[in-house]
């Protein structure tokens, strides 16, 4: 049978497949250098519990994760595997540990290695976003159902954005070279979504050092989408932002009567 061009095969395999099984990767063996001295980021306490066993959560609370593979620090897999045991996850997601690398982009890739046939839809989301909504989650994975091969929420920008010069010297002004336009550019957010073979191929063809995912696939030359993101999605990074998840976290807990 001849290719029909006005319908092409879909770019993505798990296209329109609603049965399509869909794991996560969690990232969590950075250090959180600019969160300040302590713990591996991922490990310390939110509201109580580790940031990291929420976001596992985060993903486990979509009924269409059945697999979360969680990247650990590289010498703390068997920590991060009795910290599971140890809190009360949904009984129809499974889980794994592996120890990570010296990058995201590596630990994302060693998680990757980790994931069983079988599934073929792909979620990374960081340790580091304990407080993603479930709505968040579902909207990348049905985006990715519809056809996209890479999915990432996203959110307007609330700042005006400058682009500088580096400054002659240490401490010296930057000079402002430009004010791109603030209504083209969003602030992107995880989990991000993908077709399994568009991931992998993303991750065994590109070689640069990237921050996230999506910036891999769309060096292929493939288009990223965006859904929107939501504000309780955002990155614990700074000491301000733990601050702030406490206090999301503590208005849910109100709200749900805990
Ligand atoms: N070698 C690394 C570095 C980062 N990450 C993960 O990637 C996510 C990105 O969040 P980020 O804030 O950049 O985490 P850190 O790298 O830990 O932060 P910092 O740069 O402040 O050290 C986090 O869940 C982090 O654990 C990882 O798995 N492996
Ligand atoms: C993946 C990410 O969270 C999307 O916003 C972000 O790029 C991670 O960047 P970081 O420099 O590792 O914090």
């Amino acid at each position: 049978m001849s290719a029909d061009p006005l319908h092409p095969p879909s770019p993505n395999p798990a296209s329109g497949r609603t049965t399509a099984r869909t794991a996560a990767v969690i990232p969590a063996a950075g250090r959180g250098v600019r969160l300040g001295p302590g713990a591996p980021k991922a490990l310390r306490a939110l509201g109580g519990t580790p940031m990291l066993v929420h976001a596992v959560r985060a993903m486990a609370d979509s009924r269409a994760v059945s697999l979360v593979v969680v990247v650990a620090p590289p010498d703390g897999a068997l920590e991060v595997k009795s910290l599971l045991d140890a809190h009360a996850l949904p009984e129809r997601t499974d889980f794994v540990v592996v120890p990570g690398g010296g990058s995201r982009q590596e630990s994302v890739k060693l998680g990757l290695d980790a994931l069983p046939p079988g599934y073929d839809i792909v979620l990374v989301h960081d340790a580091a976003r304990p407080l993603v909504p479930v709505d968040t989650v579902d909207a990348v994975i049905e985006a990715v159902r519809g056809g996209a091969p890479a999915v990432v929420p996203a959110l307007p920008l609330a700042d005006t954005v400058k682009q500088v010069e580096p400054a002659a010297a240490p401490g010296d002004p930057e000079p402002v070279v430009a004010t791109p336009d603030r209504s083209l550019l969003r602030a992107v957010q995880t989990p991000q979504g993908f077709d399994r073979v568009t991931l992998v191929r993303a991750h065994e063809t590109v070689r640069d050092d990237v921050t996230d995912d999506a910036s891999m696939v769309e060096q292929l030359g493939l288009t990223v989408v965006t859904v929107p993101g939501h504000e309780e999605a955002f990155k614990v990074t700074r000491p301000l932002d733990l601050v702030l998840a406490e206090a999301v976290l503590a208005r849910r807990r109100h709200n749900d009567g805990f």
